[in-house]
């Protein structure tokens, strides 16, 4: 476990639940999820887990009115971002702390070229006139391996393509030498090869400057070439957390394996992809025992009840929130 000094963000115990006609959604349920300085770390689970959410309260990024916290804590560099004014979190936004979207159409303006978007928030970010400002922007999109910076600068983001545009925003999140970066799906809307090329970029640029990542996927694939550490997310539960290669390689909670054995090199022609059977609970009505249950080939009497997060024997940094941990600790 990294130590608490070192720690750039820190969820404990975050319970939360979306008011909504007739009850509440509970998003998220318990959740702990830290991530120390200079590590990539991984959120991966089925649409509807609870990662979005995740990632954009801890940036402070949800409107207060819209949620009710029944539980837990987030400390974003130290700032406690439940209850931080918004003018705090403002300033730590953009500045130590970047989030880089799914679609950076809508992160970019479209009716202003890039150049004069990235002179903008580069000048937010430190006092210096626009040449000044103009010829850094270049040396940040010279560092995402854009060989013709000067040309994208010209350009509308509309006449850029999707990986030059999500280079260009991952430019922009470096800009203010941020502690750490949050990406919620960067690459998703990304042809394969450009989605390899753009997450390179951004872990090399991320190891240069140590700056933490918490990625945010829905493939597994994704999470073994790109992170250090990884949270598996279930129904708005953490459902087992580990150094990426112990937690692909032996996966304890049986979801993990499920969502392992959809990826595309371990499908058969005959298994299609993500068939994982059944499907997620709804979250107005959360089960009381372990969320996965109901769609679990190796489900007992004990899942009724819901199962804490069990330290792996041999792996003190591992846990899962299976009772069939329980049961080989019993027998071992
Ligand atoms: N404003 C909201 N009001 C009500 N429910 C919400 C709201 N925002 C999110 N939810 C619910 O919270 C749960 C978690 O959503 P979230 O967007 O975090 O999932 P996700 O894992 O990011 O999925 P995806 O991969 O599809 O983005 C879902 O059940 C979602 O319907």
């Amino acid at each position: 476990m990294p130590d608490a000094r070192d720690m750039v963000l820190d969820i404990q115990h975050l319970s939360v639940e979306f008011p909504v006609y007739g009850g509440a959604v509970r998003a998220l349920d318990g959740v702990t999820l830290t991530i120390a300085r200079g590590e990539t770390v991984g959120v991966v689970g089925e649409s509807g887990c609870g990662k979005s959410v995740t990632s954009l309260l801890a940036m402070g990024l949800l409107p207060r009115q819209a949620y009710r916290v029944r539980s837990g804590d987030i400390s974003l560099l130290g700032v406690d971002v439940l209850t931080a004014p918004e003018r705090e979190l403002a300033a730590l936004r953009g500045n130590r702390a970047a989030m880089i979207f799914q679609e950076p159409l809508t992160a970019l303006n479209p009716t202003r070229r890039i150049g004069s978007q990235m002179i903008e928030v580069i000048r937010r970010h430190r006092r210096i006139g626009k040449i000044e400002a103009r010829a850094q922007a270049i040396h940040l999109l010279g560092e995402m391996r854009v060989a013709d910076a000067g040309e994208v600068l010209r350009r509308y983001p509309f006449e850029l393509s999707g990986g030059m545009r999500q280079r260009v925003l991952i430019a922009l999140a470096f800009s203010g030498d941020p502690a750490i970066v949050i990406a919620d799906e960067p690459t998703t809307a990304l042809d394969v090869t450009v989605q390899r090329q753009v997450l390179t970029l951004l872990r090399a640029r991320a190891r240069r400057s140590g700056t933490a990542v918490l990625l945010i996927t829905h493939d597994m694939g994704i999470v073994s070439q790109y992170t250090d550490r990884v949270y598996v997310m279930y129904a708005g539960r953490v459902v087992e957390s580990g150094d990426t290669r112990g937690v692909l390689c032996a996966p304890a909670h049986p979801y993990t394996r499920a969502l392992l054995g959809a990826l595309p090199e371990r499908a058969t022609a005959k298994a299609s992809l993500n068939a994982i059977p059944g499907s997620v609970p709804d979250l107005r009505h959360p089960p009381a025992g372990c969320a996965y249950a109901p769609r679990c080939a190796s489900a007992g009497p004990l899942c009724v009840d819901r199962p804490p997060m069990f330290p792996q024997s041999g792996a003190a940094e591992r846990h899962a929130a299976c009772w069939l941990l329980a049961e080989e600790r019993v027998l071992a």
